[in-house]
């Protein structure tokens, strides 16, 4: 469980964060908003990356500050949207996941093998295990980096656009790991740029604007609302595929 309450957060002196409030007890929950509203800035305070100028945050009720880096990194993940690319060998990446699971001297056991394995199997990484992560796709290394955050194995899990530049089978195959979370009991928090992914995947939207929440609901009931009409300065239509299943189309106003 993380909670994040009253978070005022900003960059040199300029506010972005304005008054956050969010709970989020299992399930995924998808952040959209408009470029700059302050989506990834959130996860970085929630990430602990960014401190608050105020506010309180908590994971599994305990404030941040009772948490050592390694048993914080035990309790939450976090992929954010700009990445270096290591030095290492996928393999080698995953089990950076394990870390924080490691006595010293640092040398990963047996059970620690088999989560990573089992991590690129899940995320259909495995034939590349020995490559170089420079040698892969763009598409290739996003799933070892989510390879690496299913390995770290964590309640909680922050991503940062974690579809965003993938090709439609890339991004399909990262809402379904999202789902797989779930269905593990996770606590999932996702910046979405997509509407329409985030609206079927998520079990509630978190919607902002202009550094604050403005809708915190289940996916339909978000829609009712209007809001992210307002936001984004669309208009919503409701459409149905074939098979009667549900999508949205938003036109210019
Ligand atoms: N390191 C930084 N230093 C100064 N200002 C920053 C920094 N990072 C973000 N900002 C500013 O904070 C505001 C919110 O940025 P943030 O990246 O949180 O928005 P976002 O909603 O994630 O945007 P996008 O959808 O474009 O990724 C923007 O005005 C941005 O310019």
């Amino acid at each position: 469980m993380i909670e994040l309450g009253h978070i005022h957060a900003g960059y040199e002196g300029r506010p972005v964060l304005e008054d956050v409030t969010l709970r989020a007890d299992g399930g995924v929950t998808c952040i959209i908003g408009p470029n700059g509203c302050g989506k990834s800035t959130l996860l970085k305070v929630a990430a602990r990356l960014k401190k608050p100028e105020t506010g309180s945050l908590r994971l599994n009720g305990r404030p941040y500050s009772d948490f050592s880096p390694r048993e914080f990194a035990r309790q939450l993940s976090f992929l954010p949207q700009i990445r270096d690319t290591a030095a290492a060998t996928v393999y080698q990446m995953v089990m950076h996941g394990r870390f924080p699971y490691l006595g010293f001297p640092r040398r990963p056991g047996k059970g620690d093998r088999q989560i990573a394995w089992q991590a690129m199997v899940d995320t259909g990484v495995e034939a590349m295990a020995d490559k170089p992560l420079a040698a892969l796709s763009g598409g290739e290394r996003q799933k070892v980096y989510l390879a690496m955050m299913l390995a770290q194995d964590t309640p909680v899990v922050l991503l940062d656009e974690p579809a965003t530049y993938l090709d439609i089978r890339h991004q399909l195959e990262i809402l379904n790991l999202m789902g797989n979370m779930r269905q593990r009991g996770k606590t999932v928090l996702a910046v979405m740029h997509d509407l329409n992914q985030a609206l079927e995947i998520a079990d509630r939207v978190c919607l902002m604007d202009a550094g604050r929440i403005v809708a915190l609901d289940a996916p339909k009931a978000v829609i009712k609302s209007g809001e992210i009409d307002r936001v984004f300065g669309v208009r919503t239509r409701r459409m149905a595929d074939e098979a009667g299943r549900e999508y949205y189309r938003f036109v210019k106003e």
